[in-house]
């Protein structure tokens, strides 16, 4: 657990980067800083690890005092992971993964092979093993960051905007990386991004703050979404925050239809649209018997698993205005009409 009490920074200059921040970040859990530039993030987040020092307050990680810790100590136990990486362009990716545990003066073919380890961790190929940091692509150095921040194991990782600088479609996926890693070694993690999105998809907490270093709340993200504490945090969170709210809320009580799922050929029914499953009960597309084989487009949501958001979204790519309910092997299950997805947004509205 790392707790801030009261902790404040001022520079020499006289700016007050953070001003008496108190929250805790609990062991095994992501929590996001998030907030506009300039608000702190950045500062707080080395004052974890005594890059900088605080002013005032107190830092504890499992409640020692971390002003009391010798940095390069302290260290030994944090991961840090900054924007581009980082790496160091002379050496090779396997020990740049290895940089730690050769500081920690392990032999080093141990080191290699626990660089080798982490290389499949992340997801890259063992054949990157032997490449200059210039022979990859920034998702790639990103990852490779990754590793090297987990090399040596330490119990606390400090995540600096580490995905801000490669395109959506790698960003995302380093984030569902960075969520299974998370899954498989429960680290005490702190994490900072301007990026609401990424807030509140990554924290377990999110502690928004506003310029000037003031925490301005300090929630888990359906709350957050839910019950902002005030103007600034509604503002931040920006427009689209019902919309994201139903990534909280989800399908498993959605009330299906299955008697609209019928086998390829069959004919005549009252009804405007007719989903179409192959043998396998897998989905084809919709079907008008106004305009008899010509299939449309469908879309699917896991049932339980995915949110009302996916759902939604499911419906508005057909239009048939339905989403169509898969289990796991992709198998129909059934399908919400607009009636019921009405039904769940209502509800979802209430509660
Ligand atoms: N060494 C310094 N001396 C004086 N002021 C500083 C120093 N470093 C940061 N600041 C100021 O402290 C405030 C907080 O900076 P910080 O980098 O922590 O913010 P941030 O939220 O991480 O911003 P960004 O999202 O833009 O990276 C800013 O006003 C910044 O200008």
């Amino acid at each position: 657990m790392i707790t801030f009490d009261a902790v404040t920074k001022r520079y020499p200059d006289g700016t007050v980067a953070v001003d008496h921040l108190s929250l805790e970040a609990p062991t095994g859990e992501i929590t996001v800083f998030v907030g506009p530039s300039g608000c702190g993030k950045t500062t707080s987040l080395r004052m974890i690890n005594r890059m900088i020092d605080a002013t005032e307050g107190q830092i504890l990680l499992d409640g020692k005092p971390v002003q009391g810790i010798d940095p390069p100590a302290l260290r030994r136990g944090i991961g840090y992971v900054i924007q581009q990486a980082g790496l160091f362009p002379h050496r090779k990716i396997i020990d740049n993964i290895a940089t730690v545990p050769y500081l920690l003066g392990w032999d080093k073919k141990k080191a290699r092979d626990r660089a080798m380890e982490l290389l499949e961790r992340v997801g890259l190929d063992p054949a990157f093993a032997g490449r200059y940091p210039f022979q990859l692509s920034g998702g790639q150095q990103q990852r490779v960051g990754v590793a090297r921040a987990l090399a040596a194991d330490p119990p606390v990782l400090l995540m600096d905007e580490p995905f801000s600088a490669v395109d959506p479609i790698v960003r995302t996926s380093l984030q569902d990386e960075l969520l299974r890693l998370q899954n498989e070694l429960n680290k005490t993690i702190v994490f900072v991004t301007h990026d609401i999105d990424e807030a509140i998809k990554l924290g377990d907490r999110v502690a928004v703050l506003r310029v000037g270093g003031k925490l301005a709340q300090l929630a888990d993200p359906k709350t957050l979404l839910a019950e902002p504490a005030d103007d600034f945090v509604r503002e931040f969170l920006g427009h689209d925050r019902g919309i994201r709210r139903l990534q909280f809320v989800s399908t498993e009580g959605l009330r299906l239809r299955t008697d609209l799922v019928v086998r390829e050929g069959s004919g005549g029914s009252s009804e405007p649209w007719l989903l179409v499953a192959d043998e396998g009960e897998r989905p084809v597309g919709w079907l008008s018997p106004e305009r008899p084989g010509k299939l449309e487009p469908y879309g699917t949501f896991l049932l339980g698993r995915d949110s009302m958001r996916s759902a939604l979204d499911a419906a508005l790519l057909s239009p048939s205005g339905c989403a169509v309910a898969v289990d796991e092997e992709g198998k129909v299950v059934g399908v919400a009409t607009r009636e019921a997805l009405d039904e769940a947004l209502a509800e979802a509205a209430d509660g």
